[in-house]
């Protein structure tokens, strides 16, 4: 039996008069390195933001390791890394990570080991001493990842960790996602990125606040006869991404 990481059962969420979520059901399940795809405006960061417990729903309910979001001890076990970085960019980046590891209550010799991990992971080690503002974009979103990483957690939400990070980069920050699922993280990603799609091991795709259709890539592929993601995606219905 699978167990059940995140379940999103009927979920909907109107702004005023705009439902932005209609009606989504899905479950994310242990160790997966699940894909969010979807043109932009479909709903995805409304989704990832209920889930990492910043955002309620209108309608339906998001339950995280089988307990009821929100909630303060579940937001503990998440990992989030919102689209736009949120870094103290008058500080280095060791103080930082040194500021959200206090958050997170790591001290002493285990914090200074896991800023040691995290950084290592993105490759950021030699610009410890650097100030965020001299940081390139790319070297913010790996800092913001670096963060997101700090307190090991079990489920980890990445709002387009990859923009801004160059090919070669991409390819290893997806090779820490495969070892940290290797090591039992489940890991949800939205992208806009074809190559990264074919990347998780399942995708869900969503249009105008739709779930339109979820499945490993080769399910979807084959499902729509589509040589590619992106074919899938738009005879599933789906705009351009
Ligand atoms: N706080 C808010 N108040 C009103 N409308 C909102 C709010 N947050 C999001 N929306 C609207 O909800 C819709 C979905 O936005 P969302 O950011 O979830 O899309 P997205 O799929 O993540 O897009 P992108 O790929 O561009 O990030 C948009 O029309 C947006 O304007």
């Amino acid at each position: 039996m699978k167990n059940s990481i995140v379940s999103i059962q009927n979920v909907s969420k109107t702004y005023g008069k705009h439902q932005v979520l209609k009606g989504i059901n899905l479950e994310i399940y242990e160790g997966e390195i699940f894909g969010l795809l979807g043109p932009s405006g479909a709903g995805k960061t409304t989704l990832v933001k209920q889930l990492a417990g910043l955002e309620v729903p209108t309608q339906g309910e998001n339950h995280i390791f089988s307990e009821k979001m929100p909630q303060l001890d579940l937001i503990k076990r998440i990992g989030y890394m919102a689209q736009s970085d949120a870094l103290y960019t008058d500080l280095t980046a060791k103080e930082n990570l040194d500021f959200f590891a206090a958050l997170y209550g790591l001290k002493g010799k285990e914090k200074k080991q896991r800023m040691n991990e995290v950084m290592e992971i993105v490759s950021l080690t030699d610009h410890l001493g650097k100030l965020v503002s001299d940081y390139s974009g790319g070297m913010k979103r790996r800092l913001s990842l670096a963060i997101s990483l700090l307190h090991s957690p079990g489920l980890l939400i990445l709002d387009e960790p990859t923009v801004g990070i160059d090919p070669v980069l991409r390819k290893s920050i997806w090779e820490s996602f495969k070892s940290l699922k290797e090591n039992g993280t489940t890991i949800l990603v939205t992208t806009h990125v074809m190559d990264e799609a074919g990347k998780c091991d399942r995708l869900g795709m969503i249009r105008d606040g739709q779930l339109i259709a979820a499945g490993t890539p080769e399910e979807l592929m084959q499902q729509t006869s589509s040589a590619n993601i992106e074919d899938a995606f738009l005879a599933y219905g789906g705009a351009q991404v």
